[in-house]
């Protein structure tokens, strides 16, 4: 102690750098052991390294399982607390039969500034050992997979975000949705089929880059009100850990600000454009129709309408995107930029769609979410009244079989009616509503009959007048 006191204190630093070199070979040649030492902060900017906090993620699973010593801290999602190495602690990994150990520590050095309480600066570090022989397999392999998987737990534990535009600009909530596809009325094969192909999508980077097409996948969600659309898109974010870019069309003012918007999405993300047939430059052809109409309207009962035509002519002139600009943003070298990026457009009107917008390799997926089936009330009765049957279940099943009833609807009548619970009060309301529901469907085809007959009817006589007028004639 008392001579390594006097090296540091009295040898020259030139003599004490060399001494010191020529040891650390020494020992290094000796020494079976690698290390490597992962700084907190590099570069000449002293950024945060991302290969730390890789290795930090990578390792709280086998801190918490092996470290005496942990540090804890809540997670940027404000949900979990993130346990981490606590200084000078370490833990053992084994990785294809390679032992190696990672430890945690800081170095303290003192800023020069002056002051009375010298500033100290912790800059920490990990250190990872293991013996030369699996060189090769550390060197490459197994921090790859560190990496990986540490950049992978850091997405999972991110704080996930929905995105709103306005203007050419995001800007964003946190997005903390309760939906899943648990929770999702459906046929139980419709829905495994869809998490089959979310998650595959989701592990096909090597598959994408292999076959040189952008790693982006678009879903078309279609079917009437109340069926679950924008519930699907909230599960669909939920299961794949994306954030969500909810893309108001009709205030992008035009294809330029667009492609700037979307340019800045991240990857890992869903960038949804909600009741696309209502937001394109197609509706603006139905909008000068619409104005046509108001025109006539408006010369009929005096300039009120007048203004507010205007206004709508003003009012459509917000928005110029165009169905190609749109094209071009699904199809075009911005797809390439960033990838794993999935895009959701959806409608109640399937029909009105460009079949350029939704053919396969823009729009993949064409998922139809459409009335209650029996099945999908099955889902909704085990989430709302947590019952798997019920003797009520035969009579709603044969009513869902004739009347279209949307899981809104559904879900609706199975809310909670008193503070009791009692489930059978919501089953006969459901039963209550499906029968009215018949009744109303019943009464309207009745009408729709009736109107058809006296149609037939006029084309009857209108016929026998036109052949006794030919006859008269
Ligand atoms: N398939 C479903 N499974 C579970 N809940 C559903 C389903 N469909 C609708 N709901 C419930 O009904 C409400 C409306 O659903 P959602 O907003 O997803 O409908 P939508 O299809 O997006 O409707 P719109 O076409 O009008 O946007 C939600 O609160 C949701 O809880
Ligand atoms: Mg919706």
């Amino acid at each position: 102690m008392f001579v390594w006191a006097m090296f540091q204190q009295y040898f020259p630093y030139q003599i004490r750098n060399q001494i010191e070199k020529y040891s650390q070979r020494l020992v290094t040649f000796v020494y079976p052991y690698i290390q490597i030492t992962f700084h907190e902060f590099t570069g000449e900017r002293l950024m945060r390294s991302d290969a730390y906090s890789a290795i930090e993620n990578f390792l709280t699973s086998r801190a918490a399982t092996q470290a005496k010593r942990l540090k804890a801290d809540i997670a940027k999602n404000n949900q979990s607390l993130v346990l981490s190495m606590d200084d000078h602690e370490e833990v053992a990994d084994n990785f294809q039969g390679a032992n190696l150990w990672w430890a945690s520590g800081k170095n303290i050095t003192k800023s020069q500034s002056l002051s009375f309480r010298p500033v100290t600066d912790e800059k920490r570090f990990y250190k990872l050992t293991f013996h030369k022989r699996h060189r090769d397999l550390i060197l490459t392999t197994y921090l790859n997979f560190v990496l990986k998987e540490g950049k992978a737990i850091k997405v999972k534990n991110r704080q996930r975000k929905l995105y709103t535009n306005n203007g050419s600009y995001w800007s964003h909530v946190v997005f903390e949705h309760p939906a899943s596809f648990q929770t999702l009325a459906m046929e139980s094969h419709k829905k495994e089929e869809i998490i089959e192909d979310l998650v595959t999508f989701s592990k096909a980077e090597e598959f994408y880059s292999r076959i040189g097409r952008a790693w982006k996948r678009g879903y078309l969600l279609y079917g009437p009100p109340g069926t679950g659309k924008s519930t699907m898109i909230a599960a669909m974010a939920n299961l794949l850990g994306y954030d969500l870019y909810d893309l108001e069309l009709t205030a992008v003012r035009d294809n330029t600000e667009l492609r700037k918007l979307l340019i800045e999405t991240s990857s890992k993300s869903i960038v949804v454009i909600e009741d696309i047939d209502c937001s394109l430059d197609l509706t603006g052809q139905r909008r000068k129709k619409e104005k046509k109409e108001e025109d006539e309207e408006t010369n009929k009962d005096g300039g009120g309408k007048q203004k507010q035509s205007v206004e709508h002519e003003r009012e459509g002139k917000t928005s110029q995107v165009t169905l190609s600009g749109l094209l071009n943003f699904i199809d075009g070298l911005w797809s390439a930029c960033g990838g794993e990026r999935l895009i959701v457009f959806t409608t109640n009107h399937v029909e009105k769609l460009d079949p350029a917008l939704i053919r396969k390799g823009r729009m993949d997926k064409h998922i139809e979410l459409s009335y209650c089936s029996f099945e999908a009330f099955k889902v909704l009765a085990r989430n709302y009244l947590k019952i798997e049957s019920h003797r009520l279940f035969d009579r709603i099943g044969e009513l869902l079989g004739e009347v279209k009833m949307t899981p809104a609807d559904v879900a609706e009548h199975l809310m909670p009616k008193s503070a009791s619970g009692d489930s059978e009060v919501q089953l006969r309301s459901l039963i209550e509503g499906l029968e009215s529901a018949r009744k109303e469907e019943d009464e309207r085809r009745k009408i729709e009959e009736e109107a058809s007959l006296s149609k037939k009817d006029w084309t009857e006589k209108d016929k026998d007048s036109f052949v006794k007028a030919e006859s008269d004639t």
